[in-house]
C-alpha cells in the first residue's frame, strides 16, 4: 500500500502537470529543466524567471552577472529557479548553464516574446525572451505560482492617445500568478498603470511600503481559494539607499519620450535611452 508520504508527492505531481495532462496540444511542447522537474515533481517550491530583462533589459555581461545572481538568490532562500524562455522554438522552464548564457549572447538578436508573440516564436523555431506576460503564461501552464521579476510593463506615458498598454496588465488580469516585482518604472505611467490594474481586477499590495496598500494581506491565498482565476501583483520597493535619484531620472525620462516610438520597442528603447542619460544610474538600480 502507498504511504501517505508518497501518495502526497504524487497528488503534487498531478497537480504540477494537471494543465499539460488535460490538453494534449501542449503536453511534449515544453521542456523542463531535469532541476525544475525534479522539483515539480516533488512539491518542491519553485519560482519562474522572465527572460525579456536579460535579452532587452540589461547589456551583456551585465544581463548574464544579473541572471545567474537572481538565480542564486532564489536557490538561497531555499526554492528551485525556473527561468523561462523559448530557445529554438522550443518553450524551455530552466536553463542550464549554457542556455543562460546564450540567451545572454544573443541579447536583442532573440525576439521580445509577449504573449500574442508566442505562437510566431514556436512556429519559427525562433528564439524568444519572454516577457512578463509571456512568462506568466508558461508558469502557469505547467503549475509554478509564484514568479519574480524588475519591472513589470505598465501603461505608457500618453497611454490615453496611443492605447500603448502592455500586455502584463491584461495577463495579470486573467492568469493565476503571483508575481512580486519592484513595480512599475517611471517610464511608464504609474497612476494609470495602477487604474488599469483595478480595471483588470488585480489585487496589488505593497510589501513594507506606505506608497501602495501599507499593508501585507495573504491575498495570494485567497484569489486562489476563491477561484478568481486573476494573478497578484506584489510590489517590494528598492532599498532607498540604493535608488537613483528621481529627478535626474525624471529629466533622462522626458527626453528619451521626445525621442521614441511606440509599439513593443518602446520599452527597451526607454530603458536603454535613460540608462545612456543617467551615465548608468537607472541600469544599476535595475540590478539592484
Ligand atoms: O524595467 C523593466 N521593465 C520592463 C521590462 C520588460 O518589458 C516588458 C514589457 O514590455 P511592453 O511594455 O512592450 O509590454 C516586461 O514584461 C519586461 O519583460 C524590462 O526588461 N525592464
Amino acid at each position: 500500500m502507498a504511504s501517505s508520504s508518497a501518495l502526497s508527492r504524487l497528488s503534487n505531481l498531478h497537480n504540477h502537470l494537471r494543465p499539460l495532462d488535460s490538453n494534449n496540444q501542449i503536453e511534449g511542447l515544453v521542456k523542463f529543466s531535469p532541476e525544475v522537474y525534479q522539483a515539480l515533481s516533488s512539491g518542491r517550491a519553485v519560482v519562474a524567471l522572465e527572460s525579456t530583462i536579460i535579452s532587452h533589459g540589461m547589456p551583456y555581461p551585465q544581463n548574464l552577472e544579473t541572471a545567474k545572481q537572481v538565480e542564486e538568490i532564489v536557490r538561497k532562500n531555499g526554492a528551485v529557479p525556473a527561468t523561462i524562455a523559448i530557445l529554438d522554438g522550443v518553450p524551455c522552464v530552466g536553463l542550464s548553464a549554457e542556455q543562460l548564457e546564450r540567451l545572454a549572447t544573443l541579447g536583442t538578436r532573440a525576439q521580445k516574446t509577449a504573449r500574442r508573440d508566442i505562437a510566431y516564436v514556436v512556429a519559427g523555431r525562433r528564439n524568444g525572451a519572454t516577457t512578463v506576460s509571456a512568462t506568466m503564461f508558461f508558469a502557469s501552464t505547467v503549475g509554478i505560482p509564484v514568479f519574480v521579476t524588475g519591472g513589470i510593463g505598465g501603461v505608457h506615458r500618453h497611454g490615453e492617445e496611443t492605447m500603448d498598454v502592455s500586455s502584463d496588465l491584461t495577463e495579470l488580469g486573467k492568469t493565476p500568478v503571483a508575481v512580486v516585482s519592484a513595480g512599475v518604472k517611471s517610464i511608464l505611467d504609474i497612476p494609470k498603470t495602477l487604474e488599469y490594474l483595478e480595471t483588470q481586477g488585480v489585487c496589488v499590495v505593497g510589501y513594507k511600503t506606505d506608497e501602495f496598500p501599507a499593508f501585507f494581506t495573504d491575498t495570494s491565498d485567497a484569489t486562489t481559494k476563491l477561484k478568481l482565476g486573476n494573478g497578484v501583483l506584489i510590489a517590494v520597493p528598492i532599498p532607498k539607499e540604493q535608488s537613483a535619484s528621481g529627478s535626474k531620472i525624471e529629466s533622462a525620462i522626458q527626453k528619451a519620450l521626445k525621442e521614441a516610438r511606440i509599439g513593443s520597442a518602446e520599452t527597451p528603447f526607454l530603458l536603454a535611452r535613460v540608462n545612456e542619460l543617467t551615465g548608468g544610474a537607472s541600469l544599476a538600480s535595475s540590478i539592484l
